[in-house]
């Protein structure tokens, strides 16, 4: 029977914790923790997503100023509407709602936030300070993901991680953050050969692979720790993720639920972003890791 890696949970506790932190410091610093979701296009999941971040911002405390452009906002509108977010002295996290309709290209949108204003941590400023192991940002689902395990006391010095997805939001940055906690990480991805003998090997896999139901029993190993980072919604409705959870809990030590799992955590991790965000600019104490874990 495994354990259920509950997201929900650990990010109420979380988002707790945040809000406390909030109301002790609003004094100080004189106005709320702004953050700015820019989202362009109608795609029906980024609504709910959107819609999931701008609820726990007002759970917290967190002042919303989020922008909703249409899907064919010409890019120049878009980097507009960016530049002013940047000069914004109330907005303290920007973060650009990914994917973006076709014809924008997201690379010079999302290099075009101030990188201290970065909530998803996904400028290039703050990727390579993640590769250096130098404070910043972190990208929101992998930090959740490592959140979820340190609440778990799952170890990772010395585990066998194994990454499935190499994406720049997820698959890039969790490798790092694996084997900056001294895991051994090997990262596959659509062009692995003999995918299931890699899987399982791992103590902990990481499956962001982006595919419904990918993976089921035959890719891991009994005792492992699954943690399904996907989400999907079945046409006929209901959402599952990478993994065929049916298959894979009897085998596994622990697993993450979809839904219920690292979504909430995504969020929480932006609400945590964005208030360290806000401590810095106002020169107050931003290690908030005794939040997190
Ligand atoms: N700029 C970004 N865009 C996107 C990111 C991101 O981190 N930054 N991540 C993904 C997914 N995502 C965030 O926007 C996200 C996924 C899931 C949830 C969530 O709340 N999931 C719930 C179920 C929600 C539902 O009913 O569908 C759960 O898993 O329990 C929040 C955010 C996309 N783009």
């Amino acid at each position: 029977m495994a354990t259920r890696l509950d997201g929900r949970q650990l990010a109420a506790e979380i988002e707790a914790r945040l809000s406390r932190t909030i109301a002790e410091r609003l004094e100080r610093v004189g106005r709320a923790p702004g953050l700015a979701v820019l989202r362009v296009g109608d795609d029906p999941a980024s609504g709910v997503y959107v819609a999931n971040k701008e609820k726990a911002c007002a759970r917290v405390g967190i002042a919303s100023h989020g922008a909703h452009l249409a899907a064919a906002t010409p890019a120049a509108e878009v980097l507009a509407t960016i530049r002013r977010l940047n000069a914004d002295p109330a907005v303290d996290g920007i973060l650009l709602q990914l994917p973006l309709p076709a014809g924008l290209d997201e690379g010079p949108l999302l290099e075009a936030i101030d990188p201290e204003k970065d909530a998803d941590g996904l400028h290039t400023l703050n990727l390579g300070r993640l590769l250096k192991g130098e404070p910043g940002p972190r990208s929101c689902t992998p930090a959740g993901v490592m959140a979820l395990l340190a609440r778990h006391g799952i170890a990772l010095a010395g585990c066998r991680a194994v990454v499935v997805g190499r994406s720049i939001l997820v698959g890039k940055p969790m490798a790092l953050m694996l084997q900056a906690a001294d895991a051994t990480v090997s990262v596959a991805h659509s062009r692995t050969r003999e995918l299931a003998a890699l899987t399982r090997q791992a103590d902990l896999l990481v499956v962001a692979a982006g595919r419904p139901e990918m993976v089921g029993a035959e890719h891991v190993r009994p005792g492992a720790v699954v943690v399904d980072v996907g989400i999907h919604r079945r046409p006929e409705g209901g959402l599952c993720g990478d993994v065929r959870a049916a298959e894979v809990e009897p085998l596994a030590s622990a697993l993450s639920p979809v839904p219920g799992g690292v979504g909430p955590m995504t969020v929480t991790m932006l609400l945590v972003n964005t208030v360290v965000a806000w401590c810095r600019r106002h020169g107050l104490d931003h290690d908030l890791t005794d939040l997190v874990v």
